[in-house]
């Protein structure tokens, strides 16, 4: 198995962001890094693509910085899953929880079909809400998940857990124990 301690390094941790209570992992370091942003999306891409994906959905905003590029190393396309009313063409919505609020994630709604399978990507998985919401509005669109890959897992929040229970395998780099 490889060891990320390398890129666990890059990763600072800010207490009480955005409220009091939560340690927010703050990703902008790792990635203010040059090698710390590609070795990211490398091991990321070689961790996803035995699933075999046919497109890459990146889950706005942080999901967009490591999902195009591994959609750009896999050679695949990307379908940005966005927070309400930012797409412009006929979507498709659905509501979630997260840690710290509550959100809307929406897609177009003729970019996924029946020959789809979709590589979820984001930075972070905590409660699962997000990523949860997100196969779901996959599925909603007729589409197949073929993984979700994170580059943070706080696994005592039950996010990883929540999605294997949906039956998607989860494919997870730097682990942050606690809340
Ligand atoms: O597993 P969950 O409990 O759902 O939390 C994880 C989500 O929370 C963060 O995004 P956030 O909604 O803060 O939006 P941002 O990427 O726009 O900052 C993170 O990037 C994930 O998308
Ligand atoms: N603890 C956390 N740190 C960074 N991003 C998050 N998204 C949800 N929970 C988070």
């Amino acid at each position: 198995m490889q060891d990320n301690a390398d890129l666990l390094a890059l990763v600072r941790t800010i207490p009480d962001f955005p409220k009091p209570g939560i340690q927010f992992r703050d990703i902008t370091t790792l990635i203010h890094n040059g090698w710390g942003l590609r070795t990211a999306i490398d091991r990321m891409a070689t961790a996803s693509a035995p699933y075999q994906p046919t497109l890459v959905a990146g889950i706005e905003a942080r999901g967009f910085i490591f999902g195009a590029g591994i959609a750009h190393q896999l050679g695949l396309g990307f379908v940005p899953v966005r927070k309400s009313k930012k797409l412009p063409g006929a979507v498709i919505g659905i509501d979630y929880e997260l840690e710290y609020g509550v959100d809307r994630l929406e897609i177009h709604n003729d970019v996924l079909g029946p020959d789809d399978r979709v590589l979820i990507i984001d930075d972070l998985i905590a409660t699962g809400g997000t990523a949860t919401a997100t196969v779901n509005l996959i599925r909603m669109a007729g589409a197949k998940v073929s993984a979700a890959c994170f580059l943070v897992d706080l696994p005592d929040l039950g996010g990883t857990d929540r999605l294997r229970a949906q039956e998607v395998p989860v494919e997870t780099l730097l682990v942050f124990e606690g809340h």
